[in-house]
């Protein structure tokens, strides 16, 4: 891509702050470095500099990177300029850039998008790259970082040249099933093959919601019934008082939740109403949105009493750790059938509720490194293909199945920004002697 601008944006944090980075892209790097060094740019050498205006006063000294094009960030020449941290600084070297002629202030995500626009970087990279700078927890930093490593890209490329392949196989036979030197019905073995390719893609696809977990957070919810403790368990996980704690039964009415950084996952915890028959009017409405946000929760904690035991009704059917609580009240806990006997009231038992807990997320945290699709847009995306497969599969019709397949591969390649419209026609007469 060709860019007549020269862009230039302050790229660190907020002033005042020890170094600030200044970058700048577009075609006049070389002039704007000669303009403000005076010197000549050494590409990739990084050069203590004193940096001065158009009427040659000093504005700071600092370091400066020159990146001659194609070999940089956005695959234009790039300056960087590492300044002292002022807001006075920064003011001037800013307003010296925005005189010169043909320079202006970044748009947000312009470097990233001319990095994309001149094939620096694919879609997933760029929405990875954005995934790692959002990063909040040590989990979504390693899947930030997996993600951007290019290897969707080579997975998607990987299975559309298997659906070009066997598109072509199709249209071949179609085009020339009357011609002696074409081999004879291929359908067999492409269909087996687009049918395996199928099962790659649903498992692939199945993963996904392991990403809305890392990004989202898992969802836990604590359930039980009225009194067995569950805000006094939120409390203690969440280490502040959050929820309201009595002895009086019906205390929480509302879903109440937290964010926690669990072994470097992300936890969404909700305390919920007590669970129990015969509520009042607002405990019912409470005990419904209990329930509800249980239902789609990744993990319930179900918390009881020991001392006083109830059944509670309408459990959903989650991953549930069984929780026995107020351990100090009672002397016998091993007959009963708890994952966990824990004391809000004494800290016992916490250690290990956390460690299921964290036993749990384990499953989560070890997808960050292995390769699932991370956004929305590429769930969407990969059920648009699974779809145009399945009818594929279906269609007695061998045009209308193969125009399916080519649907089916223009998602997947939607999903890194490639669609080559040409990948067909290139295939077929690499494998056949069309011009005999
Ligand atoms: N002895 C003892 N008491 C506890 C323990 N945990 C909670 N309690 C007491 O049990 C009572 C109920 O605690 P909550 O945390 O409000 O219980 P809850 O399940 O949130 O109750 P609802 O919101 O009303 O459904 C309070 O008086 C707490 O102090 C414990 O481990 N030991
Ligand atoms: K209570
Ligand atoms: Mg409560």
């Amino acid at each position: 891509m060709f860019s007549t601008d020269t862009i230039f944006a302050l790229s660190s944090g907020s002033l005042p702050s020890g170094v600030a980075v200044i970058r700048i892209s577009g075609p006049q790097c070389r002039a704007i470095w000669e303009e403000l060094c005076g010197s000549e740019p050494q590409p990739r050498r990084a050069a203590y500099v004193a940096l001065r205006d158009t009427d040659n006063e000093l504005i700071d000294r600092g370091i400066g990177i020159f990146f001659a094009g194609p070999a940089s960030f956005t695959g234009e020449d790039c300056v960087e300029l590492q300044v002292h941290g002022s807001k006075a600084v920064v003011a001037k070297l800013l307003s010296t850039l925005s005189a010169m002629p043909g320079l202006r202030a970044a748009e947000a995500g312009e470097f990233t998008r001319r990095a994309y626009m001149n094939g620096k970087l694919d879609l997933a990279n760029v929405e990875a790259l954005s995934d790692l700078i959002a990063a909040e927890t040590e989990t979504q930093r390693r899947f930030a970082i997996a993600n951007s490593s290019g290897r969707h890209r080579e997975i998607y490329d990987s299975w559309r040249a298997k659906l070009i392949e066997a598109r072509a196989l199709i249209e071949a036979e179609l085009d020339f099933a009357d011609e002696a030197d074409v081999p004879g019905s291929v359908s067999d073995r492409v269909w087996k093959d687009v049918r395996e390719l199928r099962g790659r893609i649903s498992a692939h696809l199945s993963a996904y919601h392991h990403a809305e977990i890392i990004r989202e957070g898992l969802q836990v919810v604590i359930l039980g019934a009225p009194n067995a403790g569950k805000s006094s368990l939120m409390n203690v996980l969440a280490q502040r008082d959050v929820a309201i704690v009595t002895d009086e039964a019906g205390t929480t009415r509302d879903v109440l939740e937290v964010h926690l950084d669990l072994g470097g996952l992300k936890v969404n915890l909700a305390d919920t109403a007590g669970l129990r028959e015969t509520p009042g009017k607002v405990e019912a409405i409470g005990i419904q949105r209990s329930l509800d946000r249980a239902s789609s929760a990744d993990l319930v904690l179900l918390v009881e009493d020991m001392a006083n035991p109830v059944m509670v009704p309408g459990l959903p059917d989650v991953p549930t750790i069984r929780v026995g609580n107020k351990a100090d009240l009672v002397t016998d806990t091993k007959c009963r059938d708890y994952d966990c006997v824990i004391s809000t009231r004494t800290g016992e038992g916490i250690d290990r509720l956390i460690s299921s807990l964290r036993q749990h997320a384990d499953q989560y945290t070890a997808s960050a490194g292995s390769i699932i699709p991370f956004r929305e847009r590429h769930k969407v995306l990969l059920e648009e293909a699974l779809a145009h497969l399945d009818i594929a599969l279906e269609e007695s019709e061998l045009e209308l199945a193969a125009e399916r397949m080519r649907l089916a591969s223009d998602a997947l390649g939607r999903i890194c920004g490639r669609i080559d419209v040409e990948d067909l026609l290139d295939t077929i007469f690499a494998r056949f002697c069309i011009g005999k």
